[in-house]
């Protein structure tokens, strides 16, 4: 038996990490230990985790640069930590659940049919499962729950969801689908605990800028329209991913290259986005350091910003206008230079920053005449994921405030 209260553990593997972190059941919910292992542009993979009751509190490893072996040794790292034995239930981020969008328990079922739509997002779902079988492996009796990625937009108007294909592929489940979703909810739940009313009823474009990189317009608190669809490989580039590129180009590399369908994949999910286009780094805070004397990174990042502004425009565009913007993700929270030049030229759109709040990460960035609010806010897909977990199992012990 543990001397530790009851936990529970949650683990959301991204396309440039796996995030964990570890909370005391109850009301609220209590984060213990957490962090992540991080792969960088440069080839390098980490370990690195805060535990406020360790000595010291936080702490560096180096991990595998394969991901997949990756599962493995954050579990056993897991598993040597003396808080880890009173963990009582798990909860993952999973990105795609094409026709499952609720959070739900993980069953074999379920994980089988995952499994063979895990080529349709080979960023994220062979990671995920294999963090999912992992955990199963070594302790089947602790109930896993999935969190999908999907659900924020499970709700989007038809118009938004339908693909210009034609419609017999409506029945098999192809249409947009959009992600970051647990990202997003905790946004939207962010602007609703800081009273802003302009935003949780008015006209929102929320910019989740990390290792993928995807934006949703949301009206009165629903998605109304997100920028990826079938897959997280469309919309805006992100550190290896193209993002949306005109279909035509599949016949043509096809034909010069004799490019294959696998092949194809890895050029549009690894090579591509800011990596393809600086041949360096796929690291926007190394691109920021480069761009001054390396004209490959100057013109990712130039890329990376100009398609972001664009999504701005056109998501607000759908929104009939805008009231709020707010980035999040690892490069919306931390890179100044991104939002500068992603908000310039929308002065049209009464939206303004401040530069001197924008330069400190400030929680409110736009100028004090500003049409349009412009916030960053530090996302927390943990504390989703902690909070479906208990919902789905009931974990709810004595009744109070929610986090
Ligand atoms: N200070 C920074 N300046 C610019 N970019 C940053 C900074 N810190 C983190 N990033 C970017 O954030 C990305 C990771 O974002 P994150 O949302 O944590 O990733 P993931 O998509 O794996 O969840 C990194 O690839 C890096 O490019
Ligand atoms: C959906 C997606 O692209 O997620 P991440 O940014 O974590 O890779
Ligand atoms: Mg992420």
């Amino acid at each position: 038996m543990s001397d530790h209260a009851p936990t529970l553990l949650t683990i959301n593997g991204g396309s440039s990490s796996i995030k964990f972190a570890l909370f005391q059941i109850g009301a609220p919910l209590q984060r213990l230990l957490y962090g992540q292992i991080a792969w960088d542009g440069a080839g390098r993979a980490m370990l690195s985790y805060t535990d406020p009751a360790s000595d010291p509190p936080q702490g560096q490893i180096e991990a595998p640069f394969v991901r997949e072996s990756a599962s493995a040794v954050l579990i056993d790292w897991l598993e040597q930590q003396a808080s880890f034995d009173s963990v009582q239930a798990v909860g993952h981020r999973l990105v795609h659940g094409m026709s499952h969008c609720e959070a739900q328990r993980a069953t074999d079922d379920l994980l089988a049919e995952i499994q063979r739509e895990a080529p349709e997002d080979p960023e994220h779902l062979p990671l995920e499962l294999s963090l999912l079988h992992e955990i199963a492996a070594r302790r089947p009796d602790l109930p896993q729950v999935v969190c999908f990625d999907t659900e924020f937009h499970a709700e989007m108007p038809r118009v938004a969801r339908v693909l210009p294909i034609p419609r017999r592929y409506q029945a098999l489940g192809v249409q947009r689908y959009g992600f970051h979703g647990l990202s997003y909810a905790y946004l939207m739940q962010e602007l609703r605990r800081l009273g802003d009313h302009a935003a949780t009823s008015g006209r929102v474009v929320l910019a989740h800028l990390g290792s993928g990189a995807s934006m949703a317009a949301v009206l009165s608190g629903r998605s109304i329209d997100t920028s990826m669809g079938f897959t997280p490989a469309s919309g805006l580039p992100g550190a290896t991913r193209s993002g949306d590129l005109d279909p035509g180009l599949v016949a043509y590399l096809a034909r010069i290259e004799d490019r294959s369908i696998e092949g194809f994949q890895q050029l549009v999910q690894r090579e591509s986005g800011l990596l393809g286009l600086s041949e360096t780094s796929s690291d926007m805070r190394e691109l920021l350091e480069l761009e001054a004397t390396d004209q490959r990174a100057a013109e990712a990042v130039a890329n990376f910003c100009y398609q972001a502004k664009k999504r701005i425009g056109s998501l607000t565009a759908a929104l009939g206008g805008l009231d709020t913007l707010v980035f999040a993700g690892g490069i919306g929270e931390h890179a100044p230079a991104v939002r500068e030049r992603a908000c310039q030229g929308l002065g049209f759109l009464g939206l303004e920053l401040d530069p001197q709040r924008n330069a400190a990460n400030a929680a409110v960035i736009s100028s004090a005449d500003s049409r349009v609010t412009v916030r960053v806010i530090r996302t927390d897909e943990e504390a989703m994921i902690a909070r479906a977990v208990t919902r789905v199992l009931d974990l709810d012990s004595p009744p109070g405030p929610r986090p």
